[in-house]
């Protein structure tokens, strides 16, 4: 999953973390040598002091795994000294070249323009910038300053999904918008399944009574997992179902009712009204818009599109499995101001992980 952003990402922070080291490196050597000339005396009895450490080393001159580790940590201390005293830490010029390297990265990862930029002036700010002294002073300047920026973008806007649901008043009715074909369809069988997992009964209801064989295709997850679904013929309207379903969860205290809509394009004036009505008549409790992480930017700008027409709570990314690019997952919650709830790793009921802000971060900077 996002394994060709994650390559970029790493370019990214081991050309930078060379760049550092060797900055860091050059005032350390100016440092020492100021201090030779502004403490002549006390400099003699350094000198003298030299030859004593000099010698502990020539004693255990083999270079083993302890003195390379030793010997990194004395860099990372004097690194953070450095940090500490303000020194600049990156040649801001330098920088630049490496924030242009990695703009393109994420731009050809399907980051949207926004959001790419949100991320370059995070990092830029973490590392030339007044808050640098938030950072880790032990180690990956770098690294934690994509880290932050990243976690930023991403972030927006969560919350616990299931917290939710089991603070509302039941049954809790939850809309899943998008246009066709992105897994909508499987999406609720998958939350179904995990719902009930943890104790939340479910029934599924299919608003999706433009498109022939929508029946039939909820029916059978409907089967396989042993759930009611409420259905109404081809061409009826689909606020008609969903208003059945939570009546049928009312009678029979049933917490979620989980309603597809037919997928839509979201150019698709008549569809979109028809959407719009839903989100009238039955005021759900949570709109979550579903679309596939493979679809990248498209699936950026529908997100924002759906919103519009029915304000969504949050999105699922399916098919997160297939995506090397992740610039769907960066930049969907930053864009629409609204969280990623999940992500759709597989075809399978399972295949469904809680989108967790610090993990996503975590695995494209493989920590
Ligand atoms: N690899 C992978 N495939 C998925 C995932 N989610 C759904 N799919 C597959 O994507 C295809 C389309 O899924 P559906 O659930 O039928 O999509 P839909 O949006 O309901 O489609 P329509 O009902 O035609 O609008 C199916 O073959 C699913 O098995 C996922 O997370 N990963």
């Amino acid at each position: 999953m996002f394994d060709g952003l994650k390559d970029k990402l790493g370019s990214f922070t081991s050309d930078v973390e060379e760049d550092v080291d060797d900055e860091a490196q050059e005032a350390i050597e100016e440092d020492a040598a100021e201090a030779d000339s502004a403490a002549p005396e006390s400099g003699a009895q350094q000198t003298d002091a030299a030859p004593t450490e000099d010698a502990a080393t020539a004693d255990a001159p083999a270079a083993d795994t302890d003195d390379a580790s030793e010997e990194d940590d004395r860099g990372l201390t004097e690194k953070a000294k450095i940090l500490a005293t303000g020194k600049s830490i990156i040649d801001e010029e330098d920088l630049q070249d490496h924030l242009d390297d990695l703009e393109l990265a994420l731009l050809s990862s399907d980051v949207e323009m926004g959001v790419a930029g949100e991320i370059l002036s995070g990092v830029e700010e973490n590392l030339v910038g007044e808050t640098r002294r938030r950072l880790s002073s032990t180690g990956n300047l770098v690294r934690d300053a994509l880290r932050e920026s990243l976690y930023d973008v991403i972030s927006v806007g969560q919350f616990d999904f299931e917290q939710r649901i089991r603070a509302a008043d039941k049954p809790v009715v939850i809309i899943f918008t998008g246009v066709n074909g992105v897994g909508k369809t499987t999406t609720i069988a998958k939350l179904s399944e995990r719902l009930e997992g943890q104790g939340l009964s479910t029934v599924l209801a299919n608003g999706d009574t433009y498109r022939a064989g929508a029946n039939e295709q909820l029916q059978k997850h409907a089967d396989n997992l042993d759930r009611t679904l409420i259905s109404h013929e081809q061409g009826s309207d689909p606020a008609a179902v969903i208003y059945d379903a939570v009546e049928y969860a009312e009678a029979n205290d049933t917490d979620v009712v989980l309603g597809d809509t037919a997928g839509r394009l979201h150019t698709s004036d008549d569809l979109m009204a028809q959407l719009e009505k839903i989100d009238r008549v039955i005021d759900p409790d949570m709109t979550i818009f579903v679309d596939e992480a493979v679809a990248g930017q498209d699936a950026v700008n529908r997100a924002r599109e759906f919103d519009e027409a029915a304000e969504i709570d949050g999105a699922v990314l399916t098919k997160a499995d297939a995506d090397p690019q992740g610039g769907a997952a960066i930049s969907i919650a930053h864009v629409t101001g609204k969280p990623i709830l999940f992500l759709g790793t597989g075809q399978g009921y399972d295949d469904l992980e809680r989108f967790d802000p610090e993990e996503v971060v975590d695995r494209l900077l493989d920590a």
